[in-house]
């Protein structure tokens, strides 16, 4: 089962609209390469223009966030009716920084994706455990609730569309990555997970991405193990030159 690679870079919140459309004219044309999908996940206010100037390239435009509900009295909130209108692809959902520091539980994320959905926006949905969790030997039965409670609901046609991202916390935005051997191991038993929810079929269908201080000279390292498909990028995706290298790299 061959999937296309995706590398998504996720901005978080960095960057003006201007510097965002700077930023796309430098590598369009360079960060399209056959083979591989190229996503850059933008803070809402930057997606408009992104959006526009991603007309006409294979790189995909995605947003950080998404409500579940599709209008309403939520201040502050953006609805996947909103990004569909503006022409998003991608909605990362359940980043740990947004488990962290805005409480987004796997009920919420799980509704956050089904919204998506609901809205043919596909969802980035990240897993992963926290220093703790790791030195106590729970990873994988972190990453297996959180894996189970966001596709909960999800028809197998739905379940094989999401693209999980494996991000163990305490390698995000740290310089210390997760060995590559390492990441193949939790990510092919994140997959065994979802060939439990559903079966072989759809397991071999999910793209997984790892993530956590991916760079340009260790990407190809991790898209060389059998189940990571892609990477799921901060630091390293927010400069022209690096983010085309980091597609290179999945070539
Ligand atoms: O969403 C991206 C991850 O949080 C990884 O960030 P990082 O590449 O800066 O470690």
């Amino acid at each position: 089962m061959s999937r296309t690679p995706i590398i998504a870079g996720n901005w978080k919140m960095f960057k003006t609209v201007s510097e965002a459309t700077a930023f796309f004219a430098e590598v369009k044309g360079k960060a399209e390469v056959a083979g591989v999908e190229s996503v850059i996940c933008a803070p809402f206010t930057a997606l408009p223009a992104l959006v526009e100037a991603a007309k006409g390239t294979t790189i995909a435009i995605g947003a950080q966030n998404v409500h579940f509900e599709d209008n309403g009295a939520y201040t502050g909130e953006v609805s996947g009716l909103m990004l569909k209108d503006l022409g998003v692809k991608y909605v990362i959902i359940g980043h740990s920084e947004r488990r962290a520091y805005f409480a987004e539980s796997d009920e919420i994320v799980n509704k956050k994706t089904v919204a998506a959905f609901k809205h043919g926006l596909t969802p980035i949905v990240c897993v992963g455990e926290k220093l703790e969790e790791r030195e106590s030997g729970a990873t994988k039965e972190v990453c297996k609730v959180q894996t189970e409670a966001a596709f909960q609901g999800l028809s197998a046609e739905q379940a094989a569309e999401v693209v999980v991202a494996y991000e163990p916390i305490w390698a995000i935005g740290t310089g210390k990555s997760s060995t590559s051997d390492d990441a193949q191991d939790v990510i092919g038993y994140i997959r065994g997970v979802i060939a439990g929810l559903y079966d072989e079929a759809v397991a071999a269908k999910v793209r997984i991405q790892y993530g956590g201080s991916v760079k340009p000279n260790n990407v190809s390292e991790y898209l060389g193990q059998a189940d990571i498909d892609g990477a799921l990028v901060g630091g390293a995706s927010l400069e022209p030159a690096s983010y085309i290298a980091l597609i290179e790299g999945a070539k």
